[in-house]
């Protein structure tokens, strides 16, 4: 009995430590060279930042025609309800968009709680599958509070940090610096990936869960910083912003989730914890 849960507590500490901001700093160096061993490539984008620069703005465009007709204000503003009738026209936009749909739902993992499928159309390769939302840390910026019990942080390459809890102390954070960063009417990142209907389908990134043995990798993760050029009434469907505002005038970082294979409807979508991106 003992023994059972022990195993249980360490097969969970394992999956968790890698998120854990103190252990990811006592085991830098260490971890890095393991990554590098797993991935084989740490250090190279699957796809180029044009091509994902492209299939944002695919969909991003087609979201906002559907939302046109209201201010980014009153889209702000919407109930949990609103979000619900809509989020048929935002599946639809993304089938239309790219190919295929996404949609969370219980892991087909025992004891993984919620995974991230496709739900819809065929997924190719290479593909910009999903987005990783939330709150952008810098290495030198204050996490260790948000990270307690928090599964959800991801760490860069760079040691910058994206927080996807949408719980807690880090949904207040990420509402707040959100907030404090749109430009009059016009909001800069969308928050409503703390919702159960994200605006933006692809903000789901943070529930991808971890491969295993039987279970092998379908997408990795690939960092994308967003260029000056982005068109300013897309940035409201970006699902991260910067925790400092003296990080405002670098580009955002994203990061996204891109298909190493075709992906079919039905399956659920699997990454690698140790897997590092550029
Ligand atoms: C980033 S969260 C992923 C979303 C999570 N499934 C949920 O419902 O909140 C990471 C956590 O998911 C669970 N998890 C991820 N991959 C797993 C796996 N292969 N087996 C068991 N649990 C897993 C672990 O509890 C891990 O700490």
């Amino acid at each position: 009995m003992f023994r059972a849960t022990l195993n249980r507590f360490l097969s969970k500490w394992k999956l968790y430590r890698h998120r854990f901001v103190p252990w990811m700093v006592l085991n830098l160096s260490k971890n890095e060279k393991t990554l590098r061993k797993v991935s084989g490539r740490s250090q190279d984008k699957l796809v180029p930042d044009e091509e994902v620069c492209s299939c944002l703005l695919r969909l991003f465009w087609l979201l906002h025609k559907g939302n046109d007709s209201q201010t980014p204000s009153a889209l702000a503003s919407r109930t949990h309800e609103e979000f619900g009738t809509s989020a048929l026209c935002t599946r639809e936009a993304m089938l239309r968009s790219l190919g295929f749909c996404i949609e969370r739902k219980p892991s087909t993992l025992p004891f993984a709680g919620t995974g991230v499928f496709v739900s819809k159309g065929v997924v190719p390769k290479g593909a910009t599958v999903a987005m990783y939302p939330g709150t952008v840390y810098q290495a030198y910026e204050p996490i260790l509070l948000q990270s307690i019990s928090n599964p959800f942080v991801f760490r860069c390459i760079d040691g910058v940090l994206v927080d996807g809890n949408d719980k807690g102390i880090s949904k207040m954070v990420f509402r707040s610096c959100s907030g404090r960063d749109r430009l009059g009417p016009l909001l800069t990142s969308d928050t409503s990936w703390l919702t159960t209907n994200p605006l933006n389908p692809l903000a789901v990134g943070q529930y991808v869960n971890n491969c295993s043995n039987d279970k092998s990798a379908n997408v990795c993760y690939q960092e994308y910083d967003v260029p000056s050029t982005f068109p300013l009434e897309l940035r409201q469907y970006l699902p991260n912003v910067n925790y400092s505002l003296d990080t405002f005038q670098r580009p955002l970082r994203c990061v996204i989730l891109v298909s190493l294979r075709e992906i079919a409807a039905g399956e659920e979508l699997f990454s690698n914890y140790y897997t590092i991106i550029h």
